[in-house]
């Protein structure tokens, strides 16, 4: 007779995580990990518990893990039962020095003053900032990171990679495997953190940093792995071409970038989408993990937007032509030969440039919130692949994408 075998429940491994900056990307990472739970828990047995959250007004540390969904109460302003508080204003957005505050008058959250205790804000500048806070033995102890433990890292971009370059270096001594959204820390610091990933033995991942969604890292490194690359180019950044776009459809460059900021995509410091820095970073970066990592960031040649008119936009567009944002990284001798990828590098040429293209060109064709790239190698001949991102919500599930990688990787032990 067929007999039904006992059904075996999943047993629920518990990954512990940081995350560090929650502005539009971080936020969204935690909504879609709120919302995908589910699917979570019964496709891949996880469950992610955020022990640290941290913002610019501070660190919030719970070993017992933080409430995800009053953090993105209180950081998107959207309130949380504004009945049950007295004297709170439910209406305008919270740093994180406020959850306690929050959670101790939100009489429906019931908690009490041991679990409060329990909770511990550390803020900026007044203490130990969130790099120190990752080596203190005191606020996290060695058994924090044991079973693996995911740092999500989403702070603005500076030229010098920090803040996130030290928390990110600080986070692996500890053992903690990484997972970047900012680009800082790994434009700087890419052949150190390689290092100190493999020497930590811990996963070092930066997916989202590239592109946001589009998986331009994983098809170059991945899927293209055996090919010898002749040229890749790319349009690397959708707030500068969202702007050219909106020029070229007779809007103004200050609406565009209005509207970019508005949907999260534009850079804390816009400046860097509109001066070619943000394309250089991820030029840098896509080249480094595909090709060769003996270059510096400042072997990037780079130019950005600024100077092109509405003028200038009307005339090529009567000449049947498009203004773009273009990263290239193109192969001097185009001979081929059989070197190592790592000895490539001084063979190659890597620039950020306003091309005038002709208009149904691939990456003329990347219009508005668009970015694309080209992969040009001997085995595969030519590829192009494209993205349409109009909000962070693909950047922060490449960041999901990079966590379930590291899981998968690390196949992590089992524990409720
Ligand atoms: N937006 C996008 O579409 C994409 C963004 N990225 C990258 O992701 C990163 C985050 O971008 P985005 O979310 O748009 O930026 P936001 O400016 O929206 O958010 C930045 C967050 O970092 C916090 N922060 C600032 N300084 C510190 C600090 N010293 N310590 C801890 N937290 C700090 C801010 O705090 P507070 O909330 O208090 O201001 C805020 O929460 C950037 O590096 C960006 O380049 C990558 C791909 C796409
Ligand atoms: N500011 C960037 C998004 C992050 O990389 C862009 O406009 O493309």
């Amino acid at each position: 007779m067929f007999r039904l075998s006992s059904p075996t429940v999943p047993r629920e491994t518990v990954i512990r995580c940081a995350l560090v900056g929650v502005g539009s990307v971080g936020q969204s990472l935690l909504r879609i990990i709120k919302q995908r739970a589910q699917v979570l828990r019964e496709k891949h047995n996880i469950r992610y518990l955020f022990v640290l959250v941290s913002d610019s007004s501070g660190t919030l540390v719970s070993h017992h893990g933080l409430d995800v969904e009053r953090i993105l109460a209180l950081k998107t302003g959207t309130g949380f039962d504004s009945e049950n508080f007295d004297d709170f204003d439910t209406t305008s957005k919270h740093p994180l020095s406020t959850y306690k505050v929050s959670l101790s008058r939100d009489k429906k959250a019931n908690v009490s003053d041991r679990d409060l205790s329990q909770i511990w804000f550390y803020p900026a500048g007044t203490s130990q900032t969130t790099a120190e806070i990752f080596l203190n033995d005191q606020i996290l102890p060695a058994e924090t990171f044991r079973n693996n433990f995911i740092l999500f890292e989403a702070t603005p971009v500076n030229h010098d990679g920090e803040p996130g370059l030290s928390t990110v270096k600080n986070a692996m001594e500890r053992g903690a495997h990484i997972v970047l959204a900012n680009k800082g820390p790994i434009a700087v610091g890419f052949r150190e953190l390689q290092q100190k990933a493999k020497a930590k033995r811990v996963n070092l991942l930066y997916g989202a940093t590239v592109c946001g969604g589009l998986p331009v890292l994983n098809i170059g490194r991945y899927d293209l792995s055996m090919a010898q690359f002749t040229e890749i180019r790319g349009v690397f950044n959708s707030t500068s071409n969202f702007i050219l776009c909106e020029m070229g459809a007779g809007r103004t460059y200050e609406a565009a970038l209005k509207e970019a900021q508005r949907r999260g995509i534009a850079e804390t410091d816009p400046t860097l989408d509109v001066n070619g820095s943000d394309t250089a970073s991820k030029l840098y970066i896509l080249f480094s993990t595909v090709i060769s990592s003996h270059l510096s960031l400042s072997d990037v040649e780079k130019e950005g937007i600024t100077e092109i008119t509405k003028e200038k936009i009307e005339e090529a567009k009567a000449a049947g032509k498009v203004y773009k944002l273009v990263a290239s990284a193109v192969k001097r001798d185009n001979q081929g030969g059989e070197e190592k990828r790592e000895e490539e590098g001084d063979k190659w040429e890597l620039c950020v440039k306003v091309e005038l293209l002709p208009k149904d060109d691939f990456l003329a064709l990347c219009d508005g919130w668009q970015m694309g790239v080209e992969f040009h190698s001997d085995l595969f001949g030519s590829m192009y692949h494209k993205v349409d991102e109009r909000e962070p919500t693909p950047t922060a599930a490449a960041m999901l994408r990079d966590a379930l990688t590291i899981c998968g990787n690390n196949n992590f032990s089992r524990r409720d």
